[in-house]
């Protein structure tokens, strides 16, 4: 590939990180997060179960956040484009400096913000809602995630080896380095920089798309469980540090990471009970095989969509599990800085109604598709406000430390 080579100037120094996890209260064993994550996901009694294993990486990505501090958005670092790498229309001027927030810097948020207009409206709007720096880095991570996605699920997705997952991740190795290759990168590694973004979730995600290469059935919800947090509970956590935790807040942090590892969760569960007939036609079933065992359910009966009534018992219990990720979710939101906390409310509201619209279809996910049309997802918006609006909890969180 040709074209232009970002690199920002002054990369990122790891001293505060290192110095903040020393300070860690329940530090867990120093074992590489890739480690944790790929030992069997099966809980016999002698290993961990990917809840509790993620739960690490959640303790990991919480301590690294200090809490009551203002990022810094005043810095003088620069960002200068090179010569080499990916192109496309994204490309920039080789060897021009780019200040941070100067003209180039804001055209790179600008085309994340044009991407994420495009791809999520509903979604583009609510961040419309947030400060400008916390909405264009939004956008910026928004951007990543769409097209690591893309590149498992988009047009080029049959070409795609793990070869090419382990170039994206070297890239983006490279961009939170300050070497980003494209201005969509370019506008990542500045919002790196100014927020306390970890690169784990990233890494891990990319992870999820490996395992969406090399597997296409899951034998149990732990299984299920951790790829949920591979390809949607990374976006919680890598979102977290950018939305803010309210200053007044008295939840831990780790509550509250762990309440945005929940909205993930939820939301991809949603995904995939929406899709089940999608997923099908492309030889997927994420559900667990096991469950579906115990209700009497084969890969057949998914094959040829036979909405049964062992069909709509199963979905319900299916359901009502999402719906719990969701409820723990919720009570993380209104800990989130006050700018953040409606958008973040509202996109709950509505991934949640994907549900009920399962429900009104009567549990046909093969033929119809769940989805929650403009009047509801109007209404949503003065309910997310007024759940929003009512602020953090007064009650002084146990776990809290930090
Ligand atoms: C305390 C607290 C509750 C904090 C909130 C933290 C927070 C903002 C969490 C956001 C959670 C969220 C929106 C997760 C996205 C989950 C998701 C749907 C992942 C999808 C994966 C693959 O799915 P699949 O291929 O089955 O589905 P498609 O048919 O392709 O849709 C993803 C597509 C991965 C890629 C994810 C994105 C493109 C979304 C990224 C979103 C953000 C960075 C912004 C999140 C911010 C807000 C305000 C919701
Ligand atoms: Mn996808």
């Amino acid at each position: 590939m040709s074209g232009v080579l970002f690199w920002v100037v002054c990369p990122k120094g790891s001293s505060t990180v290192t110095s903040i996890l020393s300070i860690m209260p329940r530090k867990p064993e120093r074992r590489t997060v890739r480690a944790l994550l790929s030992s069997p996901a099966v809980n016999d009694g002698s290993t961990l179960s990917s809840e509790e294993r993620v739960y690490e990486v959640v303790l990991r990505q919480a301590a690294l956040v200090r809490r009551e501090t203002v990022p810094d958005f005043s810095s003088r670092r620069t960002i200068q484009l090179a010569e080499g790498e990916i192109g496309g229309d994204s490309r920039g001027a080789a060897g021009a400096t780019l200040p941070a927030g100067g003209v180039l810097l804001n055209e790179a948020y600008d085309r994340c913000g044009d991407v994420c207009a495009e791809y999520a409206k509903t979604f583009y709007l609510g961040t419309l809602l947030m400060t400008p720096e916390r909405r264009k880095a939004v956008w910026a991570i928004y951007v990543w995630c769409r097209r690591t996605d893309e590149l498992v699920d988009g047009p080029n997705a049959s070409h795609i080896t793990p070869k090419a997952l382990d170039r994206w991740e070297k890239r983006l190795n490279n961009l939170f380095e300050g070497r980003p290759y494209d201005m969509y990168d370019a506008a990542l590694a500045d919002t790196v920089q100014k927020f306390p973004v970890d690169i784990q979730p990233f890494k891990d995600m990319i992870e999820g798309m490996r395992l969406d290469l090399r597997k296409s059935r899951y034998n149990n919800f732990d299984e299920l469980y951790l790829y949920c947090y591979y390809v949607a509970g990374t976006v919680g956590l890598m979102s977290v540090p950018v939305m803010g935790i309210a200053p007044e807040s008295k939840a831990s942090t780790e509550n509250v990471y762990n309440a945005a590892l929940a909205l993930g969760i939820a939301n991809q569960l949603t995904n995939i009970l929406r899709d089940v007939g999608e997923d099908a036609r492309r030889g997927r079933i994420y559900l667990p095989q096991d469950e579906l065992a115990r209700a009497g359910l084969s890969d057949d009966d998914i094959f040829h969509g036979r909405v049964t009534e062992k069909w709509k018992s199963f979905m319900k219990e299916q359901i009502k599990r999402a719906r719990k990720f969701f409820n723990e979710a919720e009570k993380g939101v209104t800990e989130l800085d006050s700018a953040s906390r409606w958008p973040v409310m509202a996109s709950l509201l509505l991934y949640r109604q994907i549900l009920d619209a399962i429900e009104a279809n009567d549990y046909d996910n093969f033929t119809k598709r769940a989805y929650v049309g403009k009047a509801r997802k109007i209404l949503s918006l003065p309910v997310a406000f007024g759940r929003a609006i009512k602020g953090p909890s007064k009650v002084v969180d146990s776990t809290r430390s930090s």
